[in-house]
Order: structure tokens, then sequence, then C-alpha cells
């Protein structure tokens, strides 16, 4: 890395900007309390890999994270990446929706440049607090040349993953990322990134335009299981959504029951995506409504939703699903 190399972080909130008053506690803190500076500060170690500045977008908890913050993040950070003088971006967020913001700059982001999106799981009060670590390496990846051309990228737990696959995959470890088939592209040696393989892109990844997009339309996520039935789809449509994606059980498979309402809303152009709770896999099953793909139902919303404001029709969009180049 090259001390010189300007490194932008966006600050959203999260448990890394997390605060609670006992230094024991690393599950009822408040998220997203701490401002920039005071994160910036904490490292005076991100001087010696880049020329860090920062700026605070948001300061929620990720679960508050919204498509008009997000919609926001996504073109200061494609503007931002423009600026010779920049050599990449960090993006500090909560763990629990990090995928999907990560996905979404994935998509919508077009550059070369490294986006870094960087977390903790434990807040900054806490002994053994993850987040001035996580932090300094998501710099030091940021400012890094090989990070180059590999899209949009997640740190933590010394470990780089790229934001098309990781997911998060336990609700209070600092291991928790991880892209279970697919694994990680590189892990940190000290805070020196190490990558495995030279710049890859994902099958199938394609960019979506939304610098002319003020909102994008509504899809919601129905879990599936024993018993399931079709009143929560027709109340989603009636609630206005879209697009419905539907978690459901192992190779994206739904009660037989509910699979009229799916078929008559394939019908009236509304797609329906069946994805799996699983955690991981393929959903290859050709019955009513669109498989998933690799996509997770949260992944899979993020797509489906950037297919419906791109205008793409009911055989494109299966086409972003199905993984195909
Ligand atoms: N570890 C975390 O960041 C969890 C927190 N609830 C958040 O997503 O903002």
């Amino acid at each position: 890395a090259d001390a010189k190399s300007g490194v932008v972080i966006y600050a959203t909130g999260g448990t890394i900007a997390g605060s609670s008053a006992s230094s024991t506690d690393t599950t009822d803190y408040d998220a997203g309390k701490l401002g920039i500076e005071t994160l910036i500060k904490a490292v005076p170690e991100l001087n010696q890999v880049a020329t860090v500045t920062g700026e605070q977008l948001a300061n929620m908890p990720s679960q508050d994270m919204d498509q008009k913050t997000l919609m926001k993040l996504s073109k200061t950070i494609s503007q931002k990446l423009e600026d010779p003088a920049v050599h990449g971006v960090v993006v500090t967020h909560g763990t629990d929706t990090l995928e999907e913001t990560a996905f979404f700059l994935d998509l919508t982001v077009k550059s070369e440049k490294p986006v870094v999106v960087v977390g903790a799981m434990r807040p900054a009060t806490a002994v053994g607090a993850d987040g001035p670590m996580n932090l300094l390496e998501a710099v030091s990846l940021a400012a890094n040349d090989k990070a180059n051309g590999r899209g949009t990228l997640v740190v933590l737990n010394d470990r780089i993953g790229s934001a098309f696959y990781t997911t998060k995959t336990n609700s209070t470890m600092p291991d928790t990322f991880r892209a279970v088939e697919q694994g990680y592209l590189g892990s940190f040696v000290g805070i020196t990134p190490r990558f495995y393989y030279s710049p890859a892109t994902p099958t199938g990844k394609r960019h979506f335009d939304v610098s002319k997009q003020e909102s994008l339309p509504k899809v919601v996520i129905l879990y599936s299981y024993q018993d399931q039935d079709s009143a929560l789809i027709d109340a989603a449509i009636k609630d206005g959504a879209k697009g419905i994606v539907i978690a459901g059980t192992g190779n994206g498979s739904i009660p037989t029951r509910t699979k009229e309402t799916v078929k008559r809303l394939m019908e009236q152009g509304i797609p329906v995506i069946r994805s799996t709770r699983t955690g991981s896999g393929f959903v290859s099953r050709k019955e009513e409504g669109i498989g998933s793909g690799f996509f997770n139902p949260q992944k899979s919303r993020i797509l489906l939703s950037l297919a419906l404001a791109t205008g793409a029709d009911m055989a494109t969009i299966e086409r972003y699903f199905s993984a195909a180049e």
C-alpha cells in the first residue's frame, strides 16, 4: 500500500460505530452511535496505509438501511471514484444487512477501483473490539492496487470476500461472513491483503445503471414452511409489491397449495423468485416461478428490484437468475 493513496470512508453506522456503558456488552449495545471522526481517530495507523478522509453518510443500525440511502451511497461512490486522487472507497456498515448493501454496490457501481464494505461484530467499547483492525484492513485493501477489478469486497475477521456471494452465517460471532460454497478471495497477512487468485468476475454478474433512477420497485420476501398458504403472497401484492421472493424449502420448493397463485402472478407479469431458506446452494427446480440460481433470498430481492427498476422483462429476469454468462 502507498500511504499517499486516497481512500474515502463513508460511514453508515452499525456495530463498528456501536457503543455501550459496559465493556463486556457484545449483544445489547447501541449500533450506530459513534461518528466517523471518532472511528478514524481510534486508528492512527490508518495514516500509514492511505491518505484517509471520512464522510458521515448515515448513522444507523443496518436493519434500518433503506433504498433511499442505498441509492445515495451508490451514486456518491460512483462519482467519487472518478476523482484521480481517490484510489478506493470503504463503507462502514452494520453487519445485519451488510451483504445487501455490498451486493447492491457490486451491481451498480461501475469502476475498476476497489469498493470495500466493512463492519464489526463487537462494539467499539467492548473488550477485544474487532472494528479498529477491520477498518485498518479495509483501508489497507482499498489503497492496494491488487484489489482493483474485483468488484465490491467484504472485509471482516482478517478475510476478504466477494460481495456477490458473501453472506452473514452466524448471529453473534466474529467469523460470521462466508460464502459457503465459493469461499474467500483472500486474507490478510498482518494488515497486507493476500489474494488467492488474480482478479475474476462472478459468472453472470451484470451492471445496473441507477444514475437516473429515483427509487426502486418494492419487492418483498416471504418465508416458506409446512402449512404455508397464499394469504401473505396475495397480501404483499395488495400492499404494492411489484415482485416476490419466496425463501423456499430445499431446492426452492413451495407447497402445492401456493402454486396456482404463483402461476397467476407470473401470468400477470409479476415475477416470483423461488430462493432457498437453506443458506446455500443453487435453486434449479423447474416449476412455477423463477429459480433464484445461487442467490439467497436477500440477494434475490436486491437483484429483482434492480431488474424491475431497469425495465427487464420476464425472460430477461429469468436470465439474470440463471447464473448464465
Ligand atoms: N454487528 C452488527 O453490525 C449488528 C447491528 N445490528 C447492525 O447491523 O447494525
